[in-house]
């Protein structure tokens, strides 16, 4: 797909490591919980300052659209991030469109925020996210009486009219999104009145966790088998706190499933975050026979956090739950690559959100694992994969289609595969790990740009 803001493109051919990867590394910031806190600081009163902030592109794209709209944000070193808000309700008109970039996080969740103010906006985004659904968020968002503008179908760019006084949504979700969740209790802030939102499954729970962190008083309930009930104080006082953040298990993931397929490596990654609901996995690889260990539990910044060492060994085959998607919806193509490694056959569940993530992730990862010689297929919303048993053949070129996580998984599929594997554009990564390359090198990856 072509965009007129893709990134000149990088290519990288990646050759089977020739030594064991080995060290102590950091990964960068949580990209989840980096979005919500220069919004949720943009909107409360005050100075928040914000250490281990991500800064990828997506969330780059955050700060510019807080600041388009009043705020003042600030890098004053790398990581550590000062943001000055005014308070719910103040923010300015943006004189210009809104470029969220490959970001679907930024546009949803700040869908919410543009519905709830009394301000006219457009927003639009890369040619990935200028395909991805939006009618998730617009629809309910419509109730609050905010007025959504677009192409058929939906898409952006996006034309909101704002309202200063949003009804409060009572909502149930539909899909398993925390991002969807996120967009209808942001735009509850600004509400007189309480808004409500049901997920029939848990999913990621930062915007709950920091918006409590931030003064606004929300309420989680059980619903049902593993789902939950939200409930939300519309005008809170919302003051300014500061926000540490985690080191992203998503990324972590790459380094870690990179040190448990490359033969005799041990690799430890500090400063995990291991949100409950973001931990699915690392229990998948536990299952698969991986030996994970988990060092240094504490909370930081409300979050748990912890190191995670990886050490190569023998892995089979697993089934995946659909239940566990939510708490691994970003892993499945990591997931795949290790179980193309692993002995035995695997079987992931209830895959049909991979379809609607940067790129169609169902379709992409399957070709990604066809093209380096590893039987697979999908069946429904299922995929399945044949493990090789460490004879991964190689030799394909992967098309990542402007999606960072396919990038790094046929990254780490070329590290243990028989021939060179060529990746056609890895400028992506970007987009929520930058300094990827350099950081696998500095544990022995040997990858040359
Ligand atoms: O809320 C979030 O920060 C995210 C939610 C998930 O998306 P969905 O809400 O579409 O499942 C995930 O895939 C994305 O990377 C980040
Ligand atoms: C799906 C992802 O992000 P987003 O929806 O924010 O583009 C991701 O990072 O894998």
């Amino acid at each position: 797909m072509e965009s007129i803001n893709a990134p000149a493109s990088r290519p990288l051919t990646v050759h089977a490591a020739t030594t064991p990867l080995a060290g102590a590394v950091a990964v960068p910031g949580d990209k989840s919980i980096s979005h919500r806190a220069l919004m949720f600081a943009a909107l409360a009163r005050g100075e928040t300052g914000i250490t281990g902030l991500l800064e990828g592109e997506d969330v780059l794209r955050t700060a510019a659209a807080m600041r388009a709209l009043g705020a003042i944000v600030t890098r004053t070193a790398p990581g550590t991030w000062q943001v000055i808000g005014r308070g719910l309700g103040t923010l300015q008109e943006p004189d210009d469109v809104l470029d969220m970039g490959n970001s679907g996080t930024a546009a949803r969740l700040l869908s919410g925020i543009l519905a709830s103010h009394g301000m006219f906006s457009v927003m639009t985004g890369d040619g990935s996210l200028r395909g991805r659904p939006m009618k998730r968020v617009t629809d309910p968002l419509s109730a609050t009486g905010a007025r959504f503008t677009s192409r058929s179908g939906g898409r952006l760019p996006l034309a909101i009219e704002g309202v200063a006084d949003p009804a409060p949504l009572s909502y149930r979700l539909p899909v398993a999104s925390a991002q969807v969740k996120s967009a209808v209790l942001l735009a509850g802030l600004n509400a007189a009145g309480t808004t409500r939102v049901e997920e029939p499954v848990a999913t990621r729970d930062h915007t709950e966790n920091m918006l409590r962190h931030f003064g606004a008083e929300v309420s989680v309930a059980p619903l049902g088998a593993g789902g939950r009930v939200i409930t939300l104080t519309g005008r809170p006082d919302l003051v300014a706190r500061d926000v540490a953040v985690p080191g992203d298990p998503s990324s972590a993931a790459f380094v870690l499933a990179a040190a448990l397929l490359v033969p005799g490596s041990s690799v430890t990654v500090r400063g995990v975050g291991l949100n409950p609901l973001r931990t699915g996995l690392f229990t998948t690889l536990r299952e698969m026979g991986a030996d994970l260990r988990l060092s240094n539990e504490r909370v930081e910044g409300g979050e748990p956090v912890g190191d995670l060492t990886a050490v190569a060994g023998p892995l089979h085959g697993v089934d995946v739950p659909a239940e566990r998607a939510p708490s691994m919806i970003d892993e499945y193509p990591i997931l795949a690559v290790v179980a193309a490694h692993a002995s035995g056959p695997s079987r992931f569940r209830g895959l049909e959100e991979l379809r609607v993530k940067e790129s169609d992730r169902l379709s992409a990862t399957v070709a990604l694992l066809q093209r380096n010689g590893v039987t697979v297929d999908v069946v429904g919303d299922d995929m399945l994969v044949t493990g090789t048993g460490g004879a991964v053949p190689g030799g394909g070129l992967v098309e990542t289609r402007m999606d960072h996580r396919l990038a790094m998984s046929a990254t780490v599929l070329g590290l243990v595969a028989a021939e060179p594997v060529k990746v056609d554009d890895t400028a992506f990564i970007d987009t929520s790990f930058p300094g990827f390359i350099d950081l696998m090198n500095s544990i022995g990856a040997g990858l040359v740009a």
